[in-house]
């Protein structure tokens, strides 16, 4: 999209006039002391050790500070935070003990936004989205706990249009910033980026870019190829600077659905999924470019609400309602995830939210929980809840795999496979001595498949690009039974050489036989038995010579020329 139009109704993009650095900064000016008392720093590195085998989820705690009501009320807080990822949950019932939970990373009350950018390990999924993994940063818990802030900030805050670089701007625009820094600094290679915001209502999957689907909700499919759910016909936006992503974000949070209770003035009333698909081209080798498709999606789940506690009727209930049940499955699965010994079988058919988030839990991407808890009395049960459901998900195993395109996969494992085999004939010809060159034509040309441009692989038509892996898959194997022969020449000239050192033990054997009558006999002068000679490399090519009985000359007794050149052929 270009910079400044609205071709389907976003609103046009201001030029912040400002660098990232700045975002920086700014924070860091803004966040003050609170910050180094607000996290578990030691535990600031699981974040990163997510790898490309296989990955428990990462799952980080956000405790919102104490609202308004909650000080006027008198309310006491019951979470405590020792470090090390831990937080214990005071109960205060008589004969109950004091519940402790650990985590990757803790964030208490104080902890900035710049903070849970830092070391909620977003940074490591951005990285890998880059690299070609999917990815998904959710947030969950109770309604009013600070979902939706930690992922876009306070109530507004987007859809009013403020620069990217306030201090109170969520995970959302801050990962953005940072994609984009991760793009700038890797300019070999060609990025794509494509962008898509959806929620589910009421078990309604809604585009939030193209609000008209709310009267024709979109259709979640299964989609044989990817073995994987999507949503049938959802806008993408092609997002070629920062502000596109901006007004991605901005467009879809103007159109979510908002609704108030007696719990959040301003409570999500849906599931949303942000995802920015990254399509990386990069060269592979000299003559090979490659696609990797990386994504990362950001999941604002709508809060679990005890109905009786936030006074919700008629539409609000049903609401409640309906975001109650889809989190009831979404914890079913997460409990099965999380029981490595029983997995049965897991319901991720029986919630729009759980067939689009059952990739990220237990497919090939790599997944952030941010669970997010009220530090309060009042809301013990529901943080007790949440912070279990969190510690299952800690449970859950991923293996994550880079998506690369079918085509590019397959000609650059053929490419490798040719070029292996070409340095392992190559250094069998020289080994042998052998001249043929098995896959050269009558000609002597070389049947290789035509050399193509690096970027050029992708504007090939396909019957051009079928034609190229087919001369790869040819060359592949020409070297093949080019390999083969070699291989089988290599093993018959093994064979000879070990018969021929037979024949020559043989042949000695026999010398010294000669040696020793000739010792014996009156006539012929004594002569030391070659073994003793100093000799001891003697072979059956060697010029043995004995002495005659006068001493006068010397008389070669056999020699054998074939054997010779034979011998010094393979001893090379
Ligand atoms: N860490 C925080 N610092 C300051 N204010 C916060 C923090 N977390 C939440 N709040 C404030 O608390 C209120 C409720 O937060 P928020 O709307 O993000 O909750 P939620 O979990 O998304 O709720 P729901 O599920 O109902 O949508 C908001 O006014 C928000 O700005």
């Amino acid at each position: 999209m270009v910079k400044g139009t609205s071709s389907f109704g976003l609103p046009l993009i201001k030029n912040w006039g400002r660098d990232d650095d700045s975002l920086q900064s700014r924070s860091r000016n803004g966040s003050g002391s609170s910050r180094a008392a607000s996290l578990d720093r030691s535990t600031r590195g699981s974040n990163t050790t997510l790898n490309s085998d296989e990955d428990n989820i990462n799952v980080v705690i956000r405790i919102r500070p104490m609202n308004d009501k909650e000080k006027s009320c008198g309310e006491k807080q019951i979470l405590e935070f020792p470090g090390k990822g831990q937080v214990i949950c005071h109960t205060d019932a008589p004969g109950q003990k004091s519940k402790v939970f650990s985590y990757n990373v803790v964030f208490e009350p104080a902890a900035t936004q710049e903070d849970v950018l830092e070391y909620c390990g977003i940074k490591r999924l951005l990285e890998m989205a880059v690299e070609g993994f999917s990815c998904t940063a959710f947030c969950y818990g109770q309604t009013g706990s600070g979902k939706t802030h930690t992922l876009t900030g306070p109530p507004g805050l987007v859809e009013s249009g403020a620069s990217p670089y306030s201090p109170e701007h969520g995970l959302v625009v801050r990962s953005f910033v940072y994609l984009f820094r991760l793009i700038q600094e890797r300019p070999e290679s060609h990025f794509i980026l494509k962008a898509s915001f959806l929620e589910i209502y009421n078990e309604k999957v809604i585009d939030l870019l193209n609000p008209g689907t709310a009267r024709k909700p979109l259709q979640v499919r299964w989609s044989k190829d990817s073995r994987s759910f999507y949503v049938e016909n959802l806008f993408t936006v092609d997002c070629e600077e920062l502000d596109d992503l901006f007004a991605v974000l901005e467009e879809g949070m103007r159109n979510r659905s908002v609704g108030s209770h007696a719990m959040n003035a301003h409570s999500s009333r849906s599931h949303t999924v942000l995802s920015v698909r990254v399509r990386r081209e990069l060269r592979a080798d000299a003559s090979v470019t490659c696609a990797t498709h990386g994504k990362i999606n950001f999941v604002d789940l709508a809060g679990s609400e005890m109905t009786k506690r936030t006074q919700s009727t008629g539409k609000t209930l049903e609401e409640a309602n309906n975001i109650n049940r889809s989190l009831m499955v979404l914890g079913y699965c997460i409990a099965q995830l999380s029981d490595g010994k029983k997995r049965g079988h897991i319901p991720y058919r029986d919630s729009k939210l759980t067939k689009l988030l059952a990739d990220s839990l237990a497919g090939n991407g790599v997944t952030l929980m941010i669970a997010c808890i009220a530090p309060t009395k009042s809301n013990i049960s529901e943080t007790i809840n949440t912070l279990r459901y969190a510690a299952r998900a800690k449970k859950i195993k991923s293996k994550p795999i880079v998506k690369m395109d079918a085509r590019d996969a397959l000609i650059l494992s053929l490419k490798r496979e040719v070029d292996v085999l070409h340095a392992e004939n190559q250094h069998l010809r020289t080994a042998l001595h052998v001249q043929t060159d098995y896959n050269m034509d009558s000609f002597g040309s070389r049947r290789s498949p035509a050399h193509v441009e690096p970027n050029k692989l992708y504007q090939l038509p396909p019957s051009e690009l079928v034609e190229l892996i087919q001369l790869h898959m040819a060359e592949g194997s020409a070297l093949r039974a080019e390999n083969a022969e070699l291989f089988g020449l290599r093993d018959q000239l093994l064979r000879d050489q070990e018969l021929l050192s037979r024949e020559n033990e043989r042949l000695l054997k026999k010398l010294e036989d000669v040696n020793s009558v000739c010792v014996r006999s009156p006539i012929i002068h004594a002569r030391p038995a070659y073994s003793d000679s100093g000799a001891s490399g003697i072979g059956i090519g060697s010029s043995i010579g004995i002495s005659s009985g006068s001493g006068s000359g010397e008389t070669n007794i056999w020699t054998n020329p074939a054997a010779t050149s034979a011998g010094s052929k393979i001893g090379r």
